[in-house]
C-alpha cells in the first residue's frame, strides 16, 4: 500500500525490461460508473500506474482536452468526496496503483488531515500536487508522510539546477519531469533541449523519472523513454476514451512500454 506499493510496481515493470507508462483519466469523465472497467482496461494494456484526475472548477496547468473532461466530471456530480468513497470500495479488487492528481484547494476545503487518511483508507498509492510550490508544501507533505503516501513531485524547465536537485532528491514514487512549457495538451514534438534536461534529473533523483506533457504517439514515447524511465500521457487518453476508441488506448500503452523498438 502507498509509497511502497507504488514503487514495487515500477522496479516490476522495469525488471521485465518495459519503459514505464502511466496514463492521466479523469475521474466521472463518463460517470464514476464507468471508472473501475476503465482502470481494469488500462492495467490490462500494461499500464505502470493510474493517475486520477480529481475535477476542479479551475484548473490553471490544464488545456482545453482536460478542462473539458473536468466540466463534463463536475456536470455528472463527481466530487473528491464520491471519488475517495468510490476507491475505497473498489479498493480490494483493485491491483494497479493509484495517484491523485488534484489542485490544492479541493484538499484544503476537504480537510488536509482527512484527505490524506481517507486516501490512505481508500488506496491511494500517491498524490501529485501542480500548484503548491516546495517552499509551502510542509504541512500537506507531512500528512502524507504519516499516511505512506508517496507525494509526487513536479519538476519544471524553467527552474535553475539547484532547484531541480532539491526537487529529484525529494520526489517519492517518481519523479514527473513536465516536459514543456505550458499547459496540458498533445504537442507534435518535444525541444532537443528536453533530452539533456530528463538526463540531468535522472542523475539527481533516486526514483524513476518520467516524462509529462506533449506526448501523444508511440514515437515520442521511445523518444522520451530513452532519456528517462517512462511518460505520463494525458489529454491524448482522454481524448480516445471520450470516443470510444479503447483500441487505440491499447496500442498507445502497448507499443509504448516495449523497449525493443528505438526511436
Ligand atoms: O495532457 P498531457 O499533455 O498528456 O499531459 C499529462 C497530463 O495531462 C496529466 O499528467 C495532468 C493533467 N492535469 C495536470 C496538471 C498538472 C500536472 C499534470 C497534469
Amino acid at each position: 500500500m502507498g509509497r511502497q506499493k507504488l514503487e514495487q510496481a515500477l522496479q516490476q515493470k522495469q525488471a521485465a525490461n518495459q519503459n514505464l507508462f502511466v496514463p492521466y483519466i479523469m475521474a466521472g469523465d463518463g460517470g464514476l460508473d464507468l471508472l473501475e472497467e476503465r482502470i481494469n482496461f488500462l492495467q490490462e494494456s500494461g499500464a505502470s500506474a493510474i493517475e486520477l484526475g480529481i475535477p476542479f472548477s479551475d484548473p490553471i496547468a490544464d488545456g482545453p482536452t482536460i478542462q473539458e473532461a473536468g466540466i463534463r466530471a463536475l456536470a455528472n456530480g463527481t466530487s473528491l468526496a464520491s471519488i475517495l468513497e468510490f476507491l475505497k470500495s473498489t479498493k480490494v479488487d483493485r491491483s494497479i496503483p493509484i495517484i491523485l492528481m488534484t489542485y490544492v484547494n479541493p484538499i484544503y476545503r476537504y480537510g488536509m488531515e482527512q484527505f490524506a487518511k481517507d486516501c490512505a483508507d481508500s488506496g491511494v498509492d500517491g498524490i501529485i500536487i501542480p500548484d503548491v510550490p516546495m517552499e509551502e508544501e510542509g504541512p500537506i507533505a507531512t500528512h502524507l508522510k504519516n499516511e505512506k503516501i508517496a507525494f509526487i513531485r513536479l519538476a519544471a524547465m524553467t527552474s535553475p539546477e539547484e532547484r531541480l536537485k532539491e526537487i529529484a532528491s525529494k520526489s517519492e514514487g517518481f519523479l514527473y519531469a513536465v516536459a514543456v512549457m505550458g499547459t496540458t495538451g498533445a504537442r507534435s514534438s518535444h525541444g532537443d533541449n528536453v533530452k539533456s534536461y530528463l538526463e540531468n534529473l535522472k542523475k539527481y533523483s533516486t526514483v524513476p523519472v518520467l516524462a509529462g506533457f506533449g506526448v501523444s504517439t508511440v514515437e515520442q514515447a521511445h523518444e522520451l523513454s530513452s532519456h528517462c524511465d517512462g511518460v505520463i500521457v494525458g489529454s491524448k487518453i482522454v481524448d480516445l476514451l471520450h470516443q470510444g476508441k479503447n483500441n487505440e488506448v491499447k496500442n498507445l500503452i502497448q507499443g509504448s512500454i516495449q523497449t525493443s523498438i528505438h526511436a
